[in-house]
């Protein structure tokens, strides 16, 4: 489905929109409920990624597909890895095929697990015969994908004398490492996380409980970027949001003052409202902590005419597509002087926003939302628009609330 965005008529709103719990948290704690059936999710997210997780735990078949999602891939290698005397088939669509899991197969190796590649060396799919592992102390690469070390963080307090993990070079997406480990906790599991060590205690039972998956923040950074450009005095209530988040997306607030949109907590609610004009200084953030809002701070940048020096996005190049070269791509044909490294992204002032061009997603949910917000200057085309649902499922439709015209069109 493509789909012609126009521009917002009336530039002042006042809105409330409801998001999906976090898709991380939730496909954290879907894995730990299979492991702890203590444990009772509310806001679990309705995201494509979290009904493939719901699937692949519940399904008897070999063969488990996983589409798109990366957590899922990840977490589900040292899921079925423990899994004793089950053998699965883990795999996803073609770009998953190409999204890197010899670190995390390597680890799982090295504490006694039996996987194999079903076609290329260090890729999905991946075959896994399920062991009782006895071995405690593993080494691991910190710099690729935190979602590694998140996926032996959530099998650790099972195995019989617990884990104890020692990452090695820079670590990079540590708050998903933390959010992770504060699950744990939460639930009871101790564990510590000192320097370059993090040790699981092992856990049998847990207490029975309710957890509350808080909304997702990655999916609240389009309604930051959309506040950046909405009239002053305009607001946009998003729930359900709390303070102390375990979600490093929630740097949001901070970061989009410089567009003069602030941020207010609420019972259960945030309200963003465009405060002042945008501060027209140069933007320089490393988002090694937060790679998943890179694409719409860069796009809000554009947009609002504001020059940006984006760092720490070595890990982009490996998500759902290249994201460096997608967001150079398309920034490119809308008017954007800007230039990519493996790591970083430059973005000049912009001085046009041409209309009416047709944005490529590649196959990436994220390239489709971060540019949505631009309808607020001009209109444009979004193809293969559905992308989105790997995430948020009606994201559409609260465009289409806070007041952005959609028309679906043909190519
Ligand atoms: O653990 C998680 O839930 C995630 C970790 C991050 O990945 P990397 O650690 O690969 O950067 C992030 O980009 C992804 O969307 C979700
Ligand atoms: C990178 C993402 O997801 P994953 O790695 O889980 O596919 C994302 O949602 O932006």
């Amino acid at each position: 489905m493509d789909i012609l965005l126009n521009i917002l008529a009336d530039k002042k709103i006042n809105e409330k929109i409801t998001i999906s719990g976090s898709k991380s948290e939730s496909n954290r704690l879907l894995i730990l409920q299979k492991l702890f059936p203590e444990i009772t999710i509310e806001n679990l997210s309705d995201s494509d990624d979290s009904v493939h997780m719901q699937h692949a735990l519940s399904t008897k078949e070999e063969l488990v597909d996983i589409g798109h999602a990366g957590t899922a891939m990840r977490f589900l290698t040292s899921y079925f890895a423990v899994n004793d005397g089950r053998e699965t088939v883990l795999t996803g669509s073609h770009r998953m095929q190409n999204r890197p899991i010899e670190i995390l197969v390597n680890a799982l190796r090295d504490l006694g697990a039996e996987i194999t590649y079903e076609d290329k060396e260090g890729y999905p799919p991946i075959r896994i015969k399920g062991k009782k592992i006895t071995k405690d102390k593993v080494q691991i690469n910190g710099n690729v994908s935190s979602q590694y070390i998140s996926s032996l963080l959530l099998i650790a307090s099972k195995l019989e004398n617990g884990l104890e993990i020692e990452l090695i070079g820079k670590i990079t997406s540590v708050p998903y490492i933390n959010m992770t480990l504060s699950l744990l906790t939460q639930l009871g599991i101790e564990n510590t996380f000192e320097g370059n060590l993090i040790k699981v205690h092992p856990k049998k039972n847990i207490a029975k409980q309710i957890v509350v998956v808080e909304s997702d923040w990655s999916s609240a950074s389009y309604f930051y970027s959309i506040a950046a450009s909405l009239a002053i005095g305009s607001t946009i209530q998003l729930s359900a949001y709390k303070r102390e988040s375990l979600q490093g997306d929630s740097c949001l607030a901070e970061i989009y003052q410089h567009f003069g949109v602030t941020t207010t907590f609420g019972d259960h609610f945030i309200t963003l409202k465009k405060e002042k004009e945008c501060n027209k200084e140069v933007l320089e953030i490393d988002l090694k902590n937060a790679p998943d809002i890179a694409q719409t701070i860069a796009v809000t940048c554009f947009s609002e005419s504001i020059a940006c020096n984006l760092t720490g996005l070595h890990t982009l190049k490996i998500k759902e597509t290249d994201r460096l070269v997608a967001l150079e791509d398309e920034l490119t044909k809308l008017g954007a002087n800007i230039s990519v490294t493996n790591e970083s992204l430059q973005l000049e002032k912009s001085t046009e926003i041409k209309e009416n061009i047709a944005i490529k997603t590649y196959n990436d949910h994220r390239m489709a939302m971060a540019f949505a917000p631009l309808a607020l200057k001009v209109p444009l085309k979004i193809l293969d628009a559905e992308v989105v649902t790997k995430s948020y499922q009606k994201f559409w439709d609260d465009m289409q609330q806070i007041g952005i015209q959609i028309k679906e069109v043909k190519r």
